[in-house]
């Protein structure tokens, strides 16, 4: 099996087992459940720089990228550095995540927040919008189409975002919905995790112009971004490149400036 079969095995099991504990009726109840949302989409079409900084402390490609990282410091850096959106890991067994740290980005910045996790369950949706999520993603390599089509149906009800993640032309072809509003080209394989930039812009040009598009995983040079552009990218999501170093925000404002 390929880690995201097994990632997504596992959250299967995990959110059969949530819902005992924790009802979806329950989740309803919390204060951010009836908040408004914050477009990260307009953001990225308003931005000439359109980074989307990722808080995430390990992945099962890099075991260790900034284990001690904390959510508070590194997103207060994030919205100080310029960032157009905050893309918050929750999961924990593989990403060392937590929807606690969701909660307190959200506590922390004004800026939409993605909640990055394997979402197999409309349960998981009302849970992002509990925590404080403006975006969710829906990942189209563990997803069926009338899934795609669901989950996405969802968390627009609640008045989410969407990001749908794609990597290949085929997983493109069969997941084009009105409910989806961005369309991410994940750069690295999640099955091998090979990283090649090259995948945002073969598939560019075959995403149509009504989602905005954005590159993910794998860019460390302001210089790539330069290049996305050129092919119609208007977000880009970088993690490790910031994560790795020892103050994320600085490096992240560092990036951005460059970038202006
Ligand atoms: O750390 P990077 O290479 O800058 O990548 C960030 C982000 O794109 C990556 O974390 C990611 C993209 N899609 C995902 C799906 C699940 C978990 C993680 C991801």
């Amino acid at each position: 099996m390929n880690i995201l079969d097994k990632i997504a095995a596992r959250k299967r099991e995990e959110v059969a087992f949530l819902k005992e504990e924790v009802p979806a009726e329950s989740l309803q109840l919390l204060p951010h459940f009836n908040r408004r949302c914050i477009s990260l989409k307009e953001n990225l079409k308003n931005s000439s720089t359109g980074i989307i900084a990722e808080f995430k402390r390990r992945s099962p490609s890099h075991p260790e990228i900034n284990l001690e990282a904390d959510a508070a410091t590194v997103t207060a850096g994030y919205e100080t550095a310029g960032a157009s959106g905050i893309s918050v890991l929750t999961d924990e067994e593989f990403f060392g995540g937590s929807l606690d740290d969701l909660a307190i980005a959200r506590e922390t910045v004004k800026l939409p927040l993605l909640r990055k996790d394997f979402m197999i369950d409309e349960y998981q949706i009302i849970e992002a919008k509990a925590m404080g999520a403006d975006v969710i993603l829906l990942i189209a390599a563990i997803l069926k189409p009338d899934e795609i089509k669901t989950l996405s149906k969802k968390a627009k009800d609640l008045g989410l975002e969407v990001l749908l993640e794609v990597h290949n032309e085929e997983e493109l072809k069969n997941a084009i919905f009105d409910t989806v509003d961005m369309i991410g080209v994940n750069n690295r394989n999640l099955k091998t995790f090979e990283v090649d930039l090259q995948t945002s812009k073969d598939l560019a040009e075959k995403i149509p112009n009504q989602f905005v598009k954005i590159s993910e995983s794998g860019i460390s040079e302001t210089s790539a971004i330069t290049e996305l552009q050129k092919s119609g990218f208007k977000g880009f999501l970088i993690g490790g490149n910031f994560m790795k170093t020892e103050d994320p925000g600085k490096s992240a404002s560092e990036f951005i400036q460059k970038l202006k």
